[in-house]
């Protein structure tokens, strides 16, 4: 095999070896690309999510400079500031839930995975623009439109040709995107024009600005403006479908397990009884943390990530040349019995009672939001924000899978359920 950094030998990683090692020893971040479907060499534009070298997209030094940007925006103590937007575009959503329950006389059914698709996309737009959510939302939009040309052909014939050509669709996409960076550059711009007197702002952005002009780099800022809007289109694009089939797949959960459901809702009572949660309170919730990790073990919205060797390594007993792309199957590492136990294929929270790293027999196994340094930047974002959205839905209402569901998990680029997820809902008085 010829080991040049262009091979693309797909190899499958499954054994329990630690399956991100090579990487983290290597330092080589690999095939870059996280929420994609192909690995970026073999991706053409036609495929390419409507970020164009966000931290997702870039690589080695690129990758390092995108990502000191990003990065503070996603600390711990700045997240804990949004949950107040989070709980408050969850309550008005919940508002809309309650009055249907009231026409219905006491019960309705709701399509859940569409309002949480809906859901995830209102927080997205406070969260990431503060004030501006209102331009942020209508980015969004345009955004999700983007993406949904973008990935129409994605299993079509590639002709690269194609992709300089003025089809109905390239010039649909064009246009988009010179509105999605002309909205993006506004609410930039003005952000920077108001810093003096309004400060940079709490949200992703503002984040992100202020990290863009560290003091010790003098006033050269670390990202350009095309970049800083590609790291906006990249909060769109990364975190929302995934967050959204977390939550479908943690209520499909709930809903089967009512036992779980009972033992979830008294931690709720008992930690803010009707209580708006806060970041605090958010931390003491153990049980609502294990379900959620447990969900996303047996649905993992990514069910597989890629990685490019970055020196001839071995993996299980098979020698693979640098540069060759290695598949790692989440979902089957996530269901595996010599990794997880006996009961791996069993909806078991407790066994993450010791924490993610001892729930396994190898503390890397949990693979929803990778691991080492290309792991998911969102990853406390996401837990957040189902938090919220779970304790909120305990808080409120009983609910039952409606006798419409049909179980079919459907893995394009994300796991979601097929045809959605109809349930019952009940107002619960506390
Ligand atoms: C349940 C929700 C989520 C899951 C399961 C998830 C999963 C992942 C995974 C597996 C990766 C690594 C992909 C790869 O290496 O190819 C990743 C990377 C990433 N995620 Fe997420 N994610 C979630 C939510 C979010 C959110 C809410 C955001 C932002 C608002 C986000 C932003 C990112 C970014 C920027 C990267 C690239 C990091 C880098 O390459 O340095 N994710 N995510």
């Amino acid at each position: 095999m010829d080991p040049t950094p262009r091979t693309h030998v797909l190899v499958l990683v499954r054994s329990t070896a630690d399956p991100v090692r090579g990487r983290r020893e290597h330092g080589e971040p690999g095939a870059p690309g996280a929420h994609r479907a192909v690995p970026q060499e073999h991706r053409e534009p036609a495929h390419r999510p409507p970020a164009r070298q966000g931290v997702v997209f870039a690589d080695g030094d690129e990758w390092k400079r995108h990502r000191k940007v990003v990065h503070p925006a996603f600390n711990m103590d700045k997240l804990k500031v949004m949950t107040a937007t989070m709980s408050d575009c969850a309550g008005s959503i919940m508002s809309e839930w309650k009055a249907k329950v009231g026409e219905g006389g006491g019960a309705a059914e709701i399509e859940l995975s569409g309002q949480f698709e809906e859901l995830t996309a209102d927080v997205i737009s406070p969260t990431a623009f503060g004030a501006s959510y209102r331009e942020g939302k209508r980015v969004f939009l345009a955004q999700r439109e983007l993406l949904f040309l973008a990935f129409s052909t994605v299993f079509n014939v590639q002709i690269r040709a194609f992709r300089y050509l003025p089809t109905q669709k390239n010039l649909k996409i064009w246009k988009l995107d010179k509105e999605v960076r002309g909205m993006l550059t506004n609410i930039i711009k003005s952000r920077l024009a108001d810093k003096d007197t309004m400060g940079y702002g709490n949200d992703l952005l503002g984040l992100m600005l202020e990290a863009c002009t560290p003091e010790e780099h003098g006033h050269e800022p670390l990202l350009s403006m095309d970049e800083i809007i590609d790291e906006c289109k990249t909060f769109f694009f990364a975190g929302h479908d995934t967050s959204s089939h977390m939550l479908s797949w943690t209520m499909l959960l709930l809903s089967t397990h009512p036992e779980c459901e009972q033992k979830l809702r008294e931690e709720v009572v008992r930690e803010c009884g009707n209580e708006v949660p806060t970041g605090d309170v958010l931390n003491k919730l153990k049980l609502v943390n294990m379900f959620l990790l447990e969900t996303l073990r047996l649905y993992s919205p990514l069910s597989t990530i890629q990685r490019k060797a970055g020196l001839d390594l071995e993996v299980g007993g098979i020698t693979v040349p640098k540069g060759t792309v290695l598949t790692i199957p989440i979902a089957s590492i996530h269901r595996d019995k010599e990794v997880w136990g006996e009961d791996a294929h069993e909806f078991n929270p407790l066994r993450f009672e010791n924490g993610v790293t001892r729930a396994a027999n190898h503390p890397n196994a949990f693979l929803s939001f990778s691991g080492g340094p290309r792991s998911c930047i969102g990853q406390n974002f996401a837990m957040i924000e189902a938090k919220i959205v779970i304790v909120m839905i305990l808080q409120r209402f009983s609910f039952f899978l409606s006798p419409k569901y049909v179980h079919a998990p459907m893995d394009v680029i994300t796991l979601r359920p097929k045809f959605g997820l109809p349930m019952v809902l009940k107002s619960l008085e506390m």
